[in-house]
């Protein structure tokens, strides 16, 4: 992905490619709370990309709004076909980004929000280093467990397994741009949505083609 800019033509001849915003962390940090705090706010201008998984619906959950739901040959046609742009095995089951949305949402200027687990979140690095890594944090590992076992999907087995997990996830944060601790959602999403403003004005969004530009002007 080529690097981008932001202005919105405030600036003549540049990129109006959106900004691709990738929050991650270990699993029970409270992504999926931050997330759709973000996303009931009234003023909330992202696109959330849903996830493709082979994971069983949860109750509650619904078909095509918390994921697309498909079956083990279904995801590993997609990958096999090119169809996503990062995929994790996660707790035996694949999640992964289905690339065409993100690409057209960029393409037409909007910023696309992924919630995705670190794996998923490295491969994103590779592609779009011009995207924004955010890293949440949980206050200590007590906390993580307690909000795991407080949120009663898991069985205890599944748990563990999960906290051994989010020691060697946690571990992967110094590859991120921003850390936010999830102690308290309002004060993450507050954290997250500055973070985001700020980072629309960094330097290396902003590299129009000035030598290209000078061409023109000179003609
Ligand atoms: N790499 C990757 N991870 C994802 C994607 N969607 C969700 N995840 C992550 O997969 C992990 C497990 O998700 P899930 O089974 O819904 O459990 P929960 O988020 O811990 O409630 C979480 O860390 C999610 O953030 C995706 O598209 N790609
Ligand atoms: N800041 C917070 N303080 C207390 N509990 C939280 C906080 N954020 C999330 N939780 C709770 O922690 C559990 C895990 O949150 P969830 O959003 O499912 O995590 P993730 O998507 O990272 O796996 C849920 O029961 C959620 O209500």
């Amino acid at each position: 992905m080529e690097l981008t800019h932001y202005f919105r033509g405030e600036i003549k001849n540049m990129s109006n490619r959106g900004m691709l915003i990738v929050l991650s962390g270990p699993s029970g940090v409270g992504k999926g709370t931050v997330r759709k705090a973000i996303f009931e706010q009234d003023d909330n201008k992202f696109h959330y990309s849903i996830s493709m998984t082979t994971r069983a619906m949860r109750p509650g959950e619904v078909n095509g709004r918390d994921y697309f739901f498909v079956s083990k040959e279904q995801f590993e046609n997609e990958i096999a076909t090119g169809g996503m742009l990062e995929y994790a095995r996660y707790v035996d089951n694949y999640y992964g980004t289905p690339l065409k949305y993100v690409n057209e949402m960029l393409d037409s200027g909007k910023d696309v929000f992924l919630e995705i687990e670190v794996n998923g979140a490295m491969q994103v690095r590779e592609k779009c280093p011009d995207g924004l890594f955010i890293f949440l944090t949980p206050p200590d590992l007590m906390e993580l467990r307690h909000r795991i076992i407080e949120r009663g999907t898991d069985d205890l087995a599944t748990i563990d397994k999960r906290m051994e997990k989010a020691v060697d996830e946690i571990e992967m944060m110094q590859n991120y741009d921003y850390a936010v601790v999830n102690d308290e959602v309002p004060s993450a999403v507050e954290k997250i949505k500055t973070i985001i403003r700020a980072e629309r004005w960094r330097v290396k969004r902003f590299l129009p083609d000035y030598k290209k530009q000078l061409g023109d002007v000179l003609k």
